[in-house]
């Protein structure tokens, strides 16, 4: 079956290629911005970009240039990949171009919701983001996450007890960092026993989103437990930790809205998802990046050293919240995490226009939007982007530590970089992020050497992107790990 489907799409390749030359000698280039020819209607495009969208687009930037215009199916799509225009998409004002597209099919994918979208993305955007802008702000941070840095410490510990058998570096660098993300933020008696059926459902969004049914029945079943799970939490209705802000926020915005049962559940793994995807992934190939480049690791090892004696430990310096550990003294590091962000991160959400207007471009030149068309930013083309980044599809340690470094500013700024959204929509979770994938690799660096799980293996490979990632780079591979205590933590 997928060999058929991929010989299918090979031909429908070559098919739109020719029709692409021909078409070349009847293409006004003065139009603007250009249309990328279909032979199908657009149903041929949309199969194309369906099967390997990063591909896809960047045939058609080679074809057309940094704006044009594409229909995928019965889609029409406006694709801007250049950084200073992008950053006019997100500058756009909600009411021409608004998010909702996007959020309700993820809705739909994520947790199944169908008829009460309007209910639920009400309570979402009405009570919960105002809630995380007050508790993840850097300024709220170190509150919320006082207990994150022991919380994983402990998490680590436990899942490294036995150093006999090889360790999936998936399920090392996410499952204890999910767990302690969740106790801290929504309580001691949110259900710590989800990591899997989370891990199932959202290995197959690239799947739903591309309306495949690999993966469809254990994905169905995971969301189904975790569902359940989260109306179980509900109705308990407790939060043990009550000195925590966002846990009582939290439990407080489904008691006022009365809502404990399917919605309410939904809502929580909607709120999940956009908590955990990107960061989980961001976590594993930080550590995969690092694996794949000795010098960084060891550079960025002993930047972690360093800080560790000069906080006297590492359990001290755990005790440290993110304030402490946005300092120059973990420059190296920090730029690690970002340059994994730059490599990994693909498209920014789709925006459907509400109605026909002209999106000016920072150039002056204006697009003119229709009603119903979708526009697309292609981060992965502007941070690909050799006049900006030297050798780009390498991982450079310290790509981003070559500059001042400036507190309570990313390590990023100046440079035309999207993985975090921007503008008006700007992750409200990238402090929080940022902060706790440091922490995953400061334990992780510190306490152990890490040796592949194949003993004659001669290196290590890289986890290789699936074909058909949207949003951050999603991979099948894993890595199997041997861990051994260093020579300080022999006691481990
Ligand atoms: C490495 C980790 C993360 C990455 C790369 C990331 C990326 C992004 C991006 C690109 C956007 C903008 C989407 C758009 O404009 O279309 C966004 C929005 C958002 N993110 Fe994150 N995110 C991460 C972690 C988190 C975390 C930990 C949270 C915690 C709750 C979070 C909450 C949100 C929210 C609520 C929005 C919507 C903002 C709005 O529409 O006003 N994210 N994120």
């Amino acid at each position: 079956m997928s060999s058929f489907i991929l010989v299918g799409a090979y031909i429908l390749r070559k098919l739109a290629d020719i029709i692409a030359h021909i078409y070349s000698y009847f293409f006004d280039a003065s139009r603007f911005p250009p249309q990328v020819p279909s032979l199908l209607a657009g149903y041929d495009n949309g199969l194309l970009y369906v099967l390997n969208p990063y591909a896809f687009l960047s045939r058609c930037r080679q074809q057309c240039g940094s704006i044009y215009r594409v229909s995928l199916g019965s889609r029409r799509l406006v694709i801007i990949s250049s950084g200073d225009d992008i950053s006019s998409v997100f500058s756009a004002s909600s009411q021409l171009l608004p998010l909702d597209a996007l959020h309700r099919e993820m809705y739909y994918i994520v947790a199944g919701v169908k008829t009460n979208y309007a209910y639920v993305h009400e309570v979402m955007i009405r009570d919960l983001y105002p809630l995380v802008d007050r508790c993840l702000s850097p300024r709220s941070l170190g509150q919320t996450t006082q207990t994150f840095g022991p919380m994983l410490l402990s998490g680590i510990k436990n899942f490294t007890r036995d150093h006999s058998k090889p360790i999936s570096l998936m399920q090392l660098t996410n499952e204890p960092l999910y767990t302690a993300t969740n106790l801290v933020l929504f309580g001691s008696t949110f259900p710590t026993d989800t990591y899997k059926d989370f891990r199932t459902l959202n290995k197959s969004v690239p799947y739903r989103v591309g309306r495949t049914l690999l993966h469809y029945w254990p994905s169905y079943a995971a969301r189904m437990r975790l569902l359940k799970s989260f109306r179980d939490y509900l109705q308990r209705g407790e939060v043990n930790d009550c000195g925590d802000k966002f846990s009582r926020g939290f439990m407080q915005t489904f008691k006022d809205n009365n809502i404990q049962s399917l919605e309410g559940a939904q809502l929580v793994l909607i709120f999940l998802w956009a908590l955990h995807s990107n960061m989980l992934g961001n976590s594993f190939f930080s550590l995969s990046f690092l694996l794949g480049d000795p010098n960084g690791f060891a550079r960025v090892r002993a930047e972690i050293d360093s800080a560790v004696e000069n906080f006297g430990s590492l359990e001290a310096l755990l005790q440290a919240g993110p304030d402490e550990l946005d300092d120059p003294s973990f420059k190296l590091l920090t730029s690690a995490i970002m340059e994994t962000m730059r490599l990994t991160h693909l498209h920014i959400g789709i925006r459907q226009a509400n109605c026909d207007f002209d999106l000016k471009l920072k150039d002056g030149k204006m697009i003119s939007i229709k009603k119903g068309e979708y526009v697309l930013g292609d981060i992965h083309a502007v941070h690909m982007d050799g006049t900006v980044f030297s050798d780009p599809e390498t991982f450079v340690v310290d790509r981003f530590a070559q500059q001042p470094y400036r507190r309570k500013h990313l390590q990023t700024d100046g440079y035309p970089f999207h993985a975090l959204g921007g503008g008006r929509h700007a992750c409200k979770g990238r402090w929080l992020a940022v902060y706790e994938i440091k922490v995953v690799v400061i334990i992780l660096l510190h306490l152990f050497d890490f040796n592949p799980a194949e003993e004659n293996s001669v290196g290590w490979c890289l986890p290789r992107a699936h074909p058909s990632s949207t949003g951050i780079i999603h991979t099948e591979d894993d890595i199997f790990v041997r861990l051994s205590p260093r020579q300080a933590e022999k006691g481990l």
